[in-house]
């Protein structure tokens, strides 16, 4: 590892190693084709615009029959690491530890997950100038909008949840590079879902920054029609 320098600088960890069993394609989701291009390519091509970021890695499984190496085709500062883990925790955690060479332990790392593609500069920029005066890191959330239900398993409902403070955690997740190796090595059994929930095991308070819809997860196949739709719609905006 590199010696901590006075300037942290921010480097991208995309875990690009599921299965995508919820999606039920036999592509996995992160190498289907969305406007125009694979889904991950929208965050590769996004980080590799921003000026901020000095380094990106793509974690994908390590015998992935899909990648191409024209995925990173015009990328100058993307990599990829061919050691995805059983978890997308141990494929960040994999990913931190392929890092070592080139990161410094206070430098900043943003987990950003690669079936995200609507993640766009606005959300960035707002996570990144929100971690600058606090050292528990940060990531991208929306508030709850509907009212919550828990339900027996013949989907009775048996509780409405109070959602008062509850948010949707969403990437990217920025965290230092040490603090967050060390809680995803500390706790990769206890199978955290995101990298805040480790850190908050470790007994951190990550800052909640407001996301975006355009930034939800493609999971379910409904989803990718709605994320092409979202994604158009800003485009068309901005034009
Ligand atoms: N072992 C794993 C599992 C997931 N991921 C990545 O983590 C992100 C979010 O995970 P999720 O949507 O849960 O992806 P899948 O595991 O692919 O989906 P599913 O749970 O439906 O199988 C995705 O970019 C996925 O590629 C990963 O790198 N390694
Ligand atoms: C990290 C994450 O995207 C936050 O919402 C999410 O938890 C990852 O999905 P998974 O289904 O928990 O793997």
């Amino acid at each position: 590892m590199l010696e901590c320098s006075s300037m942290p600088r921010y480097h991208v960890l995309i875990p690009c190693a599921g299965h995508g069993a919820r999606m039920q394609s036999g592509t996995p989701k992160q190498y289907l084709m969305l406007n125009g291009k694979p889904v991950l390519r929208h965050a590769i091509d996004l980080f590799e615009a921003m000026r901020e970021i000095t380094s990106i890695v793509v974690v994908v499984a390590e015998k992935d029959a899909y990648w191409g190496a024209d995925l990173l085709a015009d990328c100058y500062k993307s990599r990829i690491a061919h050691c995805g883990g059983d978890t997308r925790a141990a494929s960040v955690l994999n990913g931190l530890r392929a890092m070592v060479e080139f990161v410094a332990a206070d430098d900043w790392i943003l987990v950003h997950d690669a079936a995200r593609p609507g993640i766009d500069r606005q959300m960035v920029e707002r996570l990144i100038n929100a971690v600058s005066d606090q050292e528990s890191g940060a990531l991208l959330a929306l508030p709850l909008a509907d009212t919550l239900k828990r339900a027996d398993d013949h989907t009775a409902v048996t509780e409405t949840i109070p959602r008062d403070k509850l948010w949707q955690a969403q990437t990217p997740q920025m965290f230092r590079y040490a603090a967050l190796q060390q809680a995803l090595s500390t706790y990769l059994q206890r199978h955290p879902t995101d990298e805040a929930q480790a850190m908050e095991w470790m007994g951190h308070q990550p800052k909640l920054v407001l996301g975006d819809l355009k930034n939800m997860k493609i999971t379910y196949p409904h989803d990718l029609t709605v994320v092409a739709a979202l994604i158009q719609a800003a485009q068309n905006q901005n034009s």
